[in-house]
């Protein structure tokens, strides 16, 4: 078993991207409530996760993995909540159905609060003040008072969490993810959709199968709740230490802020604090690998956090850019599974892909994410490794933050509905047009099963 005791050991270490918060003691205060009130998820819940996790590196399974770059407190409601749900449960169908395995989903929900930043302050008009980095640290708005870190912030993220979580199992358990509910609203989808002629098949197939299964007897009414779990940035560490929770009957010791959590591109030094303390925790996680990453850097990641090399711990997020993607990923993959390791590849399109359109507004183009994610999928089916999922970010709201896509966001359309705290979302529509389009991918060469997935070493 991984040794656990010394949960602190990463204050040894330098941590990046932390906020300069102004009161030390406030923070202690704040820490120390953290460290005492009821976890936000369960030991035995990530083990599920990591459980399914496995069966995604084996190639047995995808996963989905979506939500907003940066959560907001005032955006804790049941409509945005539920939005996002529906677009992950809608994809999950399309994609479930298009390789006939099961979509592991994960909500970049109930904890995205902190962002890691490329600059520590923001100048505008003359006036330079701290940057924001996610509502769990300061406010979005340019005031001095509002940038300045304020860690009672922290405390709130935990209680928009709660909040979140709640209603997240709430749906799930009860009748939202009804499967016919979920694909009422797909065939809604193609019927509205200015390229769903595209999608019509596949929603037939759709209609065929469960047709066929109440045939055969299948109550489908029975298939009305799904498994969801959710995952965000384990960037601050003061936060992600306080809610750490050994378990006494087994001695594991997980983050309880979240099922699955992840290093960025930004945090993944392998002598920095970030990896000294996700190596410390039992939960499955992930890593985010940019353009640069160097097969060496990934290596010693590996050895940094899955020594024991257990299929299900470790995830690489791989965000290289559309134009990277197809010379960066071989390598890596490669080098990988020579040393007898079995991750999870996943694909994040969004944060490789990032342009500023002439209105200024950060954006992201449909195709250009398209493009990356053909790349990774590409990369895998040459190598006969296993394109494990996606990694996006996602409203269910009809906003106007990345172009392109079947009902075309233009340019000019972008300070229309441009709604995001940090980075460009895709929309409902451009979101499940994403995964019909990865169902084609994934459906391009044959039906992905493990013997497809034979070159993978274990
Ligand atoms: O979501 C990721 C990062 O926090 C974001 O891309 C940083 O944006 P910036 O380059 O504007 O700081
Ligand atoms: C900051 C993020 O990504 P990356 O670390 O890949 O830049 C993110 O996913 O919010």
């Amino acid at each position: 078993m991984r040794q656990t005791e010394n949960i602190s050991s990463w204050r040894n270490f330098p941590a990046a991207q932390q906020p300069d918060w102004p009161d030390p003691a406030a923070l202690r205060a704040v820490t120390g409530r953290l460290a005492e009130a009821p976890p936000l998820v369960f030991g035995a819940e990530c083990d599920q996760l990591r459980l399914r996790m496995a069966a995604v590196a084996r190639g047995e399974a995808i996963l989905l993995q979506g939500g907003d770059c940066a959560e907001t407190f005032d955006r804790v409601t049941t409509d945005s909540i539920r939005g996002k749900l529906k677009t992950l449960l809608q994809m999950a169908v399309v994609l479930s159905h298009a390789t006939a395995l099961p979509v592991v989903k994960v909500g970049r929900m109930a904890g995205q609060y902190a962002k890691p930043r490329s600059g520590a302050h923001e100048e505008r008009a003359g006036v330079t003040l701290p940057s924001y980095r996610g509502d769990a640290v300061n406010g979005l708005e340019f005031t001095a008072a509002s940038r300045t870190p304020d860690p009672r912030r922290l405390r709130d993220a935990y209680e928009a969490s709660a909040r979140t979580l709640n209603l997240i199992r709430a749906l799930t358990t009860g009748g939202f993810a009804d499967l016919h509910q979920v694909h009422a609203w797909n065939r809604g989808f193609v019927a509205g959709s200015g390229t769903g002629e595209r999608y019509e098949a596949l929603a037939d197939e759709i209609d065929r199968t469960l047709a066929f299964m109440r045939a055969c007897g299948v109550d489908t009414r029975e298939l009305g709740t799904a498994e969801f779990f959710v995952g965000h940035e384990g960037l601050l560490l003061d936060y992600e230490a306080a809610l750490t929770r050994t378990e006494p009957e087994t001695g594991r010791t997980y983050a309880a802020s979240g099922h699955l959590l992840w290093i960025g591109e930004r945090t993944r030094d392998p002598d920095g604090a970030h990896v000294e303390f996700f190596s410390r925790i039992d939960n499955p996680i992930a890593v985010k690998l940019g353009p640069t990453t160097t097969a060496d850097s990934v290596l010693t990641l590996l050895d940094r956090l899955d020594p024991d090399r257990a299929p299900g711990r470790l995830t690489f997020v791989v965000r290289a850019g559309a134009e990277r993607i197809r010379d960066v990923l071989p390598t890596l993959v490669e080098k990988v599974a020579a040393e007898g390791a079995l991750p999870c590849w996943v694909s994040d399109p969004m944060h490789g892909n990032t342009v500023t359109a002439p209105s200024g507004h950060k954006t992201r183009s449909f195709d250009t994410v398209l493009d990356e994610v053909r790349g990774f999928v590409e990369v895998h089916r040459s190598l006969g490794t296993h394109p494990g999922g996606i990694h996006i970010e996602l409203t269910g709201d009809d906003v106007t933050e990345c172009t392109g896509g079947g009902n075309t966001v233009r340019p000019e359309d972008l300070p229309h509905r441009y709604e995001t705290a940090c980075d460009p979302r895709l929309n409902h529509t451009q979101s499940l047009d994403l995964a019909f389009r990865l169902a084609e991918m994934y459906r391009g060469r044959g039906p992905l099963t493990p013997a497809a997935h034979a070159a993978t070493p274990r």
